[in-house]
């Protein structure tokens, strides 16, 4: 209404300038990041953070996905199963697997290739190949099996592992 003078009024010109002076300091006084009102987490948006208060906005600052406190690890469930199972008075962090005991308990020794193999059985040849070996003909020479076929199944060392290796 008051729009089409002449010459502009002092005091309207005087309180646009206040007005704008106004809009100014509340610029100043809002925060820059509107999240920081309803953040459960006030410590990780500071304005004082260098990458919070950066101008750019279309970077996202990593530091808003962090979290507060580091997740359970799941090691703690296995020290406590172990020292339940081994029981309080040893720390889980001491209980070690038993050495020697139990592969002296669970190996045939007698398990493999006899160095008189040789003079027990005559090996034909191949007869067919599995996963871990191949299996060959052989008669046997001594013993029980004397004049018999049998198949004899030949597993490389290499393809033989025990626990206790
Ligand atoms: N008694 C047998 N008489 C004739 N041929 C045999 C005899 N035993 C095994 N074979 C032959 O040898 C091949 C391999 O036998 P093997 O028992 O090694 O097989 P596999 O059990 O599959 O092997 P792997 O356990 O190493 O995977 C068979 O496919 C068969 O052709």
């Amino acid at each position: 209404m008051g729009l089409c003078h002449g010459k502009p009024n002092e005091h309207q010109s005087k309180q646009s300038l206040s007005i704008t002076t106004n809009e100014e300091e509340e610029e100043e006084e809002a925060p820059k990041t509107p999240l920081n009102l309803f953040s459960p987490f006030p410590s990780l948006f500071k304005t004082s953070s260098p990458a919070v208060s950066s101008s750019s906005v279309s970077s996202t600052p990593l530091r808003i996905f962090k979290r507060p406190f580091p997740p359970p690890s799941p090691a703690k469930h296995i020290r406590a199963f172990l020292a339940r199972r081994h029981g309080s008075s040893t720390k889980p962090d001491q209980a070690s697997i038993p050495e020697g005991s139990e592969c002296e308990v669970g190996l045939d020794k007698a398990f493999g290739f006899s160095k008189q193999f040789g003079s027990y059985y005559e090996i034909d040849g191949e007869v067919g190949r599995g996963h871990f070996g191949f299996t060959c003909s052989a008669k046997g020479k001594k013993g029980s099996l004397k004049g018999h076929h049998v198949a004899v199944k030949v597993i490389p060392k290499s393809k033989v592992r025990s626990s206790c290796d």
